[in-house]
This record gives C-alpha cells, sequence and structure tokens, in this order.
C-alpha cells in the first residue's frame, strides 16, 4: 500500500476581499440590475458566478457579452456607467460576520496573511475606508491592478503574487489557505496549486498534492450561488464563524 503522508500545517494565509471579507458583492449586483433593466433583462445569479472575483474590465465584457447587449454597450462604457453608482456606495461597506475575529485571531497567533483581490487600488480605498485599522494587520495587499497580476481570477497570477511577497516568500503551496467566495477564485487557487485534494479511499484520508504553489481553499460562498461551485474548493462553509482553524493546523480560537 502507498504510503500516506498527512497535509503540512497551514503557516500562512490569503484572503479575497469582496463578498469574503467585505459585504460589497451585493452593491455590484444591485447596480448591473439597474443597468439591465433599462435592456429589459434580469440579472441573475448565473451570471453573477460568471463575473464575481474577476478584474474590472474581465467581468465587464462578460457582462456585456453574456447578456447580448454588447451592441449597444461596450465594456469599457458599462465600466463608467456604473462608476457613478459603485462610487457612492462603496463606502458604505460592511465587514461580513466573522472577518474581525478571524483576522484578529491570526494576528494575535503570529500567523501571516495577506489579501489578494480582484478590485483596483481606487476601489480598494473606497471600501475599506471604514475598517482601516483592520486591513493594516494585514502584511501585504495584491490587488487587481497591480502589475505582476497580467490576467485576473481564474489565473493563479495573483496568488502566485501574494505567496511570492510573504517574509522569506515565496511561501510553499502547501502551506497557504486561501479564503475565497468566487468560484474563479476558488479556480485560480486550484491554478495555483493551491488545492488540497482531499479523496475518500480504503478508508483512510489520502492526500495528493498537485506541483504548484498553494493547496488549500476555504469557500464561504453566497447562499445564492449554485451548489455546484462548491466541488473545487476543499472545504465550503456558511460562513466565517464557522471556521475552525484546528482543521488546518491552525491554533484555535481562544473563545472556542
Ligand atoms: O472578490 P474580490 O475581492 O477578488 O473582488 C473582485 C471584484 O472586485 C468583485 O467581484
Ligand atoms: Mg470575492
Amino acid at each position: 500500500m502507498a504510503a500516506v503522508s498527512g497535509p503540512k500545517p497551514v503557516t500562512h494565509v490569503i484572503f479575497d476581499m469582496d463578498g469574503l471579507l467585505l459585504d460589497t458583492e451585493k452593491f455590484y449586483t444591485e447596480v448591473q440590475e439597474i443597468i439591465l433593466a433599462r435592456y429589459n433583462k434580469t440579472f441573475d445569479w448565473s451570471l453573477k458566478a460568471k463575473m464575481m472575483g474577476r478584474k474590472a474590465i474581465e467581468a465587464a465584457r462578460v457582462f456585456v457579452e453574456e447578456t447580448g447587449i454588447s451592441d449597444s454597450l461596450s465594456a469599457e462604457d458599462f465600466l463608467v456607467e456604473r462608476e457613478e453608482m459603485l462610487r457612492k456606495l462603496f463606502p458604505t461597506s460592511d465587514l461580513m460576520p466573522g472577518a474581525s475575529r478571524l483576522i484578529k485571531h491570526l494576528h494575535a497567533k503570529g500567523i501571516p496573511f495577506c489579501l489578494a483581490t480582484g478590485s483596483h487600488r481606487r476601489h480598494f480605498e473606497l471600501k475599506t475606508q471604514r475598517h482601516g485599522e483592520l486591513f493594516s494587520l494585514m502584511h501585504h495587499f495584491v490587488l487587481g491592478d497591480d502589475p505582476e497580476v497580467k490576467q485576473g481570477k481564474p489565473s493563479p497570477d495573483i496568488f502566485l503574487a501574494a505567496a511570492k511577497r510573504f517574509e522569506g516568500g515565496p511561501v510553499e503551496s502547501d502551506k497557504i489557505l486561501v479564503f475565497e467566495d468566487a468560484p474563479s477564485g476558488v479556480l485560480a487557487a486550484k491554478n495555483a496549486g493551491i488545492n488540497r485534494h482531499v479523496a475518500l479511499a480504503t478508508s483512510i484520508l489520502q492526500y495528493s498534492s498537485l506541483c504548484g504553489p498553494v493547496r488549500s481553499s476555504v469557500m464561504v460562498p453566497d447562499p445564492q450561488l449554485d451548489k455546484s461551485h462548491h466541488a473545487t474548493a476543499d472545504q465550503v462553509l456558511s460562513s466565517l464563524l464557522d471556521f475552525n482553524p484546528s482543521d488546518w493546523g491552525l491554533p484555535p480560537f481562544e473563545d472556542a
């Protein structure tokens, strides 16, 4: 029988931002519903699933093409149109449940963590302006308009850059845990090698590693997202409040 070696404990964490730490996905939904209504079309979660997590221009192309309005509205004009509405909404961004508790816990325990968001800098600043103290605990940020992020999620670029910029990086893939809410983000983690494949075979847990830099992802999806998107993630939670650090070899919560 092949030797079974357990996974290494997680030592570093990468957080997504929109829809994971911040309750901002609802703003995109609201604005896109308004724009589509002008064309007598409705915005649904199958389209949402294809857009979320991506860089702005990449999501915009999906939006105008999938809805069949690209002859009337270009991706670039769509971005201009939604910008004014988003700019008013982003400064009101709230934290998702459990985000503050988890970030403060990892910081208190000396676990290095960073942010990897498809949001570009201007939006990042608007969204985080009420949460500066919490976000200042991140070791570093990789934003959607970072020069190293040639392509947005599901390309692995953003997670490869994030893994590289930790102290003493690049950190090995099998020591990194990624938190995501979006199908494109979970796929990006997988494409970066961050997926820890867990298979139940002959009543033992076997872990097979992929080559590449990172291997584990925890997905905290919106309940409206189709469950077929859950399959790529290593763990799916309803809320960050349900996260158990011990599952990943991380120090337990003091209040657990
Ligand atoms: O989910 P994030 O943080 O990568 O952000 C991506 C877009 O800005 C919103 O879907
Ligand atoms: Mg997200």
